[in-house]
């Protein structure tokens, strides 16, 4: 059914404007729409399946008629009128709508262009070995790759292991046939992870293996890097690495770098801190001091300063930070052979996962200690490699045969996780990748299921269109755990949170991911609204000076001369006395700007603060505009997209507070609930597998990120490389179903699909 009845006038999906479907969907939803025949209520699908239809919500008595659109050859644009923020047709009949079709949809297409599956028994043990054999009695089966790579434990061992091919069992049946086969003393062994969870899972599957103890499996020497190397520092000197002075806080190190920003008069608020924090731990993971800098730009000098005085202070004061929980093994190492030696003799096992996330210092260690003994089983998969930005280098894993020059490789391509369409497609996005090791994954099955691709209209559509998919799917028996929305950063994840907190379903979210509405240019724009509707909001008031250049101290004058004067705080602030004619001059104009507030809705508020009091400078200034990927006007063009919703600011303030306590409660809700749906980025979602997997906001600008592209454009194509390596990831963390979405409009400019897959959709593929 294309139409409804809406305040007796009738909505016609074929003459509505794109961007007004959401509005009709929550019509809809407050049960305002009815069918034009039997006026019962009616709602608006809005999904990825289907093209969007009015369906009845109740069984209908009558056999509603269609109101039908005429099939007449006058195709000319009719005349039409505005209203209520529809676009109606000037003449309109109530049951007959006088006008031309025009779907403005774009429907959801699905890959077609992939290779035909050809089905391949790999699965059986081809190797002749007892042990292969005890652990398919115990149903753990190894292919002929797997088996190899598991009885292959002498020398330096290099595993190239495609998504899903199984690595987390090669490494813990590999662990176990030492132990258990080979008698090996499990103190020998050093088996390293990416992260504690993965070293937690790692133990927990080693315990499924036949005549494996908790015993044995306690005294295996396993564990990310830092805590490997803090173990053995903290070990020879306490005093020294007492974890009291560990700098383990963002802050920490953040108030240090700005005392020396400072000597060199660097602007608080517009230098690009964050970044510089990066940029110095990448050059501490490359084993790069001060001395060795050789800086390219300005900015890397200032950045190369205050490294050098943050070093200078932490030395002073006795603390560490994380980075230097390695430097300083590798500098115990160096300057002690004895000590070296010692571990040397110790270990002569070595197992590494996600070898290609492995910076050089990490490199190096391992060189150090594994060089010896020479058994090293390095397993990774260059494709996944997507930690640059921390000092990660697949060039180690692409190049390690330069390092072990007798290295055994043995490559995992049978992919056990996705079927046949999802495998395909991931190959055909990650080919196309320059700087790789050649491999393909193979799939083990097919289901039919292709890829589908689909074109909301913007990112609050986006987020309506998969909650619908998602539902649908649960009531044909899903759970809540087998989905996954995966994005390229968190603020793309506000309008999917907002849907999701107003469904009943259950869903988890990274313990990190703020609110979008505690974002501080958020915040500050809000803290406006509030202003205006309450002119006492003294913490509103407090939030907003900032923006208008005046000092927060001067709060208290506020305070005084609202009670001395009798007059709001936000009155007081025409009466201020900052000592500059010109901003008091400014202040003056803004206090009746920010009145007006309260008469308009929320999308022309914004947009007021923004033009009238000017925040654009404060933006400028304050938004972390030099930041890579998160920048404060990129906050506003999302908080508009947010707005457009809501008619009356106190009504979207509600909404804000609501939503900054909704994130609260379900990171403490569903921290470990199993039975959730999984919203997180595609950097937390690495190592994770998800019978459907949404990858939402995938148009150039977003994945790949803007900064990749400018780096592209100017001639370094690495980073744009490692973008689509987090879109290989995404895609490979799906078993059945994988559905991504294009938006039309991002932050309210016209998107186009990601580069990364028009090789998906155009028959002659694509080049970066
Ligand atoms: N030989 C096998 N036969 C059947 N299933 C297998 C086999 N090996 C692994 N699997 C299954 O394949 C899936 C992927 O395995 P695993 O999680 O170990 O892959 P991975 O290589 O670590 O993946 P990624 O690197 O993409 O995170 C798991 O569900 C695992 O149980």
């Amino acid at each position: 059914m294309k139409t409804a009845l809406h305040n007796e006038q009738i909505i016609n999906l074929h003459m509505l404007n794109r961007e007004d479907y959401q509005q009709i969907f929550d019509y809809a939803k407050r049960g305002n729409l009815q069918c034009p025949d039997c006026l019962g209520s009616v709602k608006l699908y809005l999904g990825i399946e289907h093209e969007p239809y009015f369906y009845h919500t109740q069984p209908s008595n009558k056999s509603c008629q269609e109101a039908e659109i005429p099939n007449g050859s006058d195709l000319t644009e009719p005349e039409v009128i505005e209203r209520n923020g529809f676009i109606m047709p000037v003449s309109r009949s109530i049951t007959l709508v006088e006008a031309s079709p025009k779907t403005n949809f774009k429907k959801a297409v699905t890959v077609k262009n992939i290779p035909v599956f050809i089905n391949q028994e790999f699965n059986k043990n081809q190797v002749d070995s007892s042990y292969l054999t005890k652990l398919l009695e115990c149903g753990i089966r190894l292919d002929e790759k797997q088996a190899a790579a598991v009885l292959y434990t002498e020398g330096s061992l290099l595993v190239l292991a495609g998504a899903g091919s199984g690595k987390t069992r090669v490494l813990t049946a590999r662990t176990a046939y030492m132990v258990i086969e080979k008698e090996i003393d499990p103190q020998s062994i050093m088996l390293v992870t990416f992260t504690a969870k993965a070293a937690a899972e790692m133990k927990e599957r080693l315990l499924q293996y036949p005549f494996m103890t908790r015993s044995n499996v306690q005294k295996i020497v396993s564990g990310t890097f830092h805590s490997i190397f803090y173990r053995i520092l903290s070990f020879h000197s306490p005093q020294r690495w007492n974890n009291q002075k560990l700098l383990n806080k963002e802050w920490q190190r953040l108030q240090i770098l700005k005392n020396a920003g400072r000597e060199i008069h660097l602007d608080e608020k517009q230098f690009a801190y964050d970044l510089a924090i990066q940029q110095i731990s990448f050059w501490k993971n490359s084993l790069l001091t001060p001395d060795d800098i050789h800086t390219k730009d300005d900015w890397e000098e200032k950045v190369k300063y205050i490294y050098q005085k943050y070093e200078e202070e932490k030395s002073k004061k006795g603390l560490f930070d994380f980075d230097d929980m390695l430097l300083g093994c590798y500098e115990l190492f160096k300057n002690e052979p004895a000590i070296l030696e010692n571990y040397q003799n110790r270990f002569k096992y070595f197992l590494i996962d996600e070898f290609q996330d492995i910076n050089k210092v990490q490199f190096e260690l391992m060189k150090l200690l594994a060089t010896k003994a020479g058994n090293i089983c390095a397993v990774g998969d260059d494709d996944q490699s997507i930690y640059a930005f921390r000092g990660s280098n697949p060039s180690y894993l692409v190049d390690f045969e330069k390092e072990f020059p007798l290295t055994t490789v043995v490559k995992l391509e049978q992919n056990y996780r996705s079927s046949h369409e999802i495998t395909a497609s991931a190959n055909q996005v990650i080919i196309q990748n320059k700087k790789r090791r050649a491999k393909k994954m193979i799939a083990q099955y097919k289901n039919d299921n292709y890829p589908v691709l689909f074109y909301p209209y913007d990112e609050e559509e986006e987020a309506t269109m998969l909650i619908t998919d998602i539902q649908e799917k649960i009531k044909h028996g899903f759970m809540p755990e087998d989905f996954a929305i995966l994005y390229r950063t968190h603020s793309s994840s506000r309008a999917v949170f907002e849907r999701l907190a107003a469904s009943s379903l259950p869903f988890k979210l990274d313990q990190d991911a703020e609110s979008f509405y505690d974002r501080f240019i958020v915040r500050t724009f809000l803290a406006f609204m509030r202003m205006a509707i309450d002119e006492e909001n003294h913490s509103a008031l407090k939030e907003l000076l900032p923006s208008l250049f005046v000092k927060t101290s001067l709060l208290q004058d506020l305070k005084a001369d609202s009670i001395l004067n009798d007059r709001s705080l936000l009155e007081c602030l025409c009466h201020i006395k900052t000592g500059f004619a010109f901003q008091e001059g400014k202040l003056k104009k803004a206090v009746p700007i920010i009145r007006s507030l309260k008469e308009i809705p929320p999308l022309k508020a914004i947009e007021k603060i923004e033009q009238e009091i000017g925040l654009n400078d404060f933006i400028n200034k304050r938004g972390n505009e030099g930041n890579k990927l998160e920048k404060g006007s990129d906050d506003v063009r999302d908080l508009k997209v947010a707005a457009k919703n809501f008619t009356s600011i106190a009504d979207f303030l509600n909404h804000a507070d609501h939503m900054r306590a909704m994130n609260k409660e379900i990171k403490n809700l569903n921290k470990s609930n199993p039975r959730a749906i999984t919203l997180s980025t595609i950097h937390r979602s690495k190592g994770l597998e998800y019978k459907n997997v949404y990858i939402i906001g995938a148009v150039d600008g977003n994945l790949p990120h803007d900064h990749a592209l400018e780096e592209y454009r100017n001639g370094d194509a690495s980073s744009l490389e490692e973008e689509r390596r987090l879109m290989y990831v995404a895609m490979t963390r799906a078993k059945d179903y994988l559905y991504i979405s294009f938006l039309q409009k991002r932050r309210g400019r016209k998107a186009y699909p990601s580069r990364f897959l028009s090789s998906l959709i155009n028959k002659r593929g694509s080049g970066q």
